[in-house]
C-alpha cells in the first residue's frame, strides 16, 4: 500500500476549520416551522436527516441560542419544509436577525395535522410531532416523527454546498 501526503490535512481540528470542511457537504436547505401555545417561529436548516422509516423520523439540529429555540422547546410540533430552486432568498429571510412576521409574510403556508405552517410549493414537507430531545454542545436534535407529508412533483430541487445555492434538476419523465 503506497502512502500519499493528505492535502489540507488537520490534526485537532479548529472550529473554522471544521466549518470549512463541513461546507463541502452539500445538503438539502429545508425551513422548519412551528405553530401552537408557543407562537408561531421558523427558521433556516441544513442539519436535517433521515433516521429511520419505523416510525418515519428525521432529525433537526437546532442552535439553543438561536432566538427561535424557546418557541420550538414549547410547541413539541414542526413541519419540515424542504425548499426548491427558486426559494432562495426564502432561506436567507428564514436564515436569522429578521422578525418573524416578516419571514412568513414572503410566501404562502397552508396547516395540515399539528398546525405548524407548511409551505405551498416546497419539494417535500414532513408534519412532525417531536418525539426526543438530545443536547450536544451547542445544538439540540430534535428527533421527529412524520404525522403527514405533502410531496411536489413540479418542482426542482435546491442544494446548499460551499456557501452558496445550486438547482438539482429533476429527471425528465421517460
Ligand atoms: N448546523 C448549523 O447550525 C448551521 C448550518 C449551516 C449554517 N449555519 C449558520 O448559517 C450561517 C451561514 O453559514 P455558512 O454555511 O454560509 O458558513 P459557515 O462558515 O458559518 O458554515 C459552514 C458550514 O459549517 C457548518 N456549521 C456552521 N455553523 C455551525 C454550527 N454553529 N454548528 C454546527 N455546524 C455549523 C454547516 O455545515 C455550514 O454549512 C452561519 O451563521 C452559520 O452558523 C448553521
Ligand atoms: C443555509 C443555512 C443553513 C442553516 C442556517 C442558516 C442558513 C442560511 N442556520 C441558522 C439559522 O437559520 C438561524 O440562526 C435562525 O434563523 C435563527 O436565527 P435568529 O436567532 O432567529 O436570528 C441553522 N441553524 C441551526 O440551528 N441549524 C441548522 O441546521 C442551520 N442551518
Amino acid at each position: 500500500m503506497s502512502l500519499h501526503t493528505l492535502p489540507l490535512a488537520a490534526i485537532g481540528v479548529e472550529k473554522q476549520e471544521f466549518r470549512n470542511a463541513m461546507s463541502r457537504l452539500g445538503a438539502a436547505v429545508n425551513i422548519i416551522t412551528t405553530d401552537g401555545p408557543g407562537g408561531r417561529a421558523g427558521f433556516t436548516a441544513s442539519a436535517v436527516c433521515s433516521v429511520t422509516d419505523s416510525p418515519p423520523t428525521l432529525l433537526v439540529c437546532l442552535n439553543r441560542s438561536a432566538s427561535v429555540h424557546p418557541v420550538f422547546s414549547e410547541n413539541q410540533t414542526l413541519c419540515v419544509n424542504t425548499l426548491a430552486a427558486g426559494h432562495e432568498s426564502l432561506s436567507r429571510l428564514f436564515g436569522g436577525k429578521t422578525p418573524m412576521a416578516e419571514r412568513f409574510i414572503a410566501a404562502e403556508w397552508t396547516t395540515l395535522v399539528t398546525g405548524s405552517p407548511i409551505l405551498a410549493g416546497a419539494v417535500a414537507s414532513f408534519d412532525c410531532k417531536v418525539t426526543q430531545v438530545v443536547s450536544v454542545g451547542t445544538h439540540d436534535i430534535l428527533f421527529c416523527e412524520a404525522q403527514a407529508l405533502v410531496c411536489n412533483d413540479d418542482t426542482h430541487g435546491l442544494i446548499y454546498f460551499d456557501r452558496g445555492y445550486h438547482h438539482l434538476m429533476r429527471q425528465e419523465a421517460s
